[in-house]
């Protein structure tokens, strides 16, 4: 595993710390700065599960509003055994900015529980989800915080969640959470839509550019559900992907991988280098790729370089290493600020989260709209929904990066910035908790 020298708490200093250089060029009111400064709420749960050998163990979990200026929090649940109350504090944040600078009603919520969730049965699995949602029942809702996937939680876990408040609300009450499975009023291209997102948003970049899908190279760290859906039409759109790792190993193939039929081998359990190092109960790569160190995935001289596992991965320790053109942020806070600054030094973009990962959050968005209204659409409205929308708001970075000659990232901030600065403006001066 590559090295993350940060903890949770630095990384919430290192997150809050680029909003400095936004407020100066925003000339923000003392009220914004101090309203932003800390979460609106931050609950702390314990989780108690049943386990199957009868033996009771408490997880433990959190839910963090941090800003609902310009609506309900907004953001997903994360199952991981790091997960703490400043990682999930620090989530809700960027939640908050990338809602705004997409334009949603939506402020940034985030929840995660400390846990392996595969060290857990089926059964086990189902009844944290639905403790977890029992413990914090109180503070979400379809107009208070609408919880949706994250990391470990698939639209299983998040069916099990929904059915689960449905029983405490004593209504059907879908429009609570998001990302549920299209059975239980799910919305169609929810699964794909972050990686669809992503995609989109490296056209534009590249458009912009000038530089054609079928003449670069893109390596993948963290080949899960947002990297592979974001692979798959990648590949279809002419990019050549070169390499892939997930948290065991990483594999790489120069001519190019088929994400397709990694990804097969990926849902049973195998992971990457078990392609490579392989026997006959499984597809094997041995002749088409070799395996490589996940560091030396980050190293690659590729045009694109995928960031797609966690926060915290391109760091002041193998920034240097970094040979990649162009740097796609499609998980939340993979570089950090020091990073940053020194990528700009070398002229290396950065497309970052808050912009090129908002493709699931907008179909959430989508999804809650079909919940509240009854009226479901068919995928290609959700799609062309979700592609007119990046469209615009891409394209208002982009064109607000160059005027002002700014990082792509400063100036997705500036966007997201002015919009919750001017809500907190408007609600006045005398607003107790929501
Ligand atoms: N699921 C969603 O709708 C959204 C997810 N994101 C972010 O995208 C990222 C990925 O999310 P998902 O694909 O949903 O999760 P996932 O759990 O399906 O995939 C994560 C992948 O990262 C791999 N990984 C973990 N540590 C690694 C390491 N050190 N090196 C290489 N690979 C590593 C895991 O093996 C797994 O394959 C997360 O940061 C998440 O917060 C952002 C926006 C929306
Ligand atoms: O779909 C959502 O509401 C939020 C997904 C999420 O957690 C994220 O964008 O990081």
């Amino acid at each position: 595993m590559p090295s993350t020298p940060h903890t949770s708490t630095d990384l919430f200093d290192d997150a809050s710390s680029r909003l400095e250089e936004i407020f100066k060029r925003l000339a923000v009111d003392d009220d914004v700065r101090e309203r932003l400064a800390q979460p609106a709420l931050s609950l702390q749960v314990s989780v108690p599960v049943r386990m199957d050998n009868g033996e009771l163990r408490v997880f433990t979990g959190w839910r963090v509003q941090y800003d609902t200026t310009l609506g309900p929090a907004k953001g997903g649940i994360r199952f991981h055994p790091d997960v703490d109350l400043m990682e999930v504090t620090t989530l809700s944040f960027w939640m908050a900015i990338k809602c705004a600078v997409v334009g949603l009603p939506y402020g940034g919520g985030k929840g995660g529980v400390q846990v392996d969730p595969k060290k857990l049965s089926r059964l086990e699995l189902e009844r944290l989800s639905r403790a977890y949602i029992r413990a914090i029942a109180d503070v979400i809702g379809p107009d208070r915080d609408i919880p949706a996937p994250d990391v470990n939680t698939n639209p299983t876990v998040i069916g099990w969640m929904s059915d689960e408040y449905d029983a405490i609300a004593r209504a059907k009450t879908p429009a609570v959470i998001t990302g549920k499975p299209v059975e239980l009023g799910g919305s169609l291209g929810r699964v794909e839509s972050t990686g669809r997102g992503a995609l989109q948003v490296l056209n534009i970049w590249a458009r912009r550019m000038e530089r054609k899908p079928e003449d670069l190279t893109i390596a993948i760290q963290g080949f899960g559900n947002a990297a592979y859906h974001f692979a798959r039409l990648a590949k279809e759109d002419g990019y050549t992907i070169v390499a892939l790792s997930d948290s065991k190993g990483a594999i790489l193939n120069r001519k190019g991988l088929d994400p397709d039929r990694i990804w097969k081998e990926k849902t049973r359990n195998i992971n990457l280098q078990e392609l490579v190092y392989c026997d006959d109960s499984v597809t094997c790569l041995a002749d088409e790729a070799e395996a490589i160190d996940q560091e030396a995935l980050l190293a690659l001289d590729v045009d694109v370089l995928v960031l797609a596992a966690l926060e915290d991965q391109i760091h002041e320790d193998n920034v240097d290493d970094v040979r990649a053109s162009a740097i796609l942020e499609i998980a939340n806070g993979p570089v950090t600020s020091k990073a940053d600054a020194a990528l700009a030094k070398r002229d290396v973009p950065v497309l970052p989260d808050v912009l090129a990962n908002t493709g699931g959050v907008i179909v959430s968005y989508l999804e809650w709209i079909q919940n509240r209204t009854g009226d479901y659409w068919d995928e290609a409205t959700v799609n062309e929904r979700l592609r007119a929308r990046i469209e615009q708001e891409a394209d208002r970075v982009f064109a607000l990066a160059n005027e002002e000659g700014v990082s792509y990232r400063t100036a997705a901030y500036l966007q997201g910035m002015k919009r919750i600065a001017a809500g907190i403006m408007r609600r006045g001066h005398d607003h107790g908790p929501d």
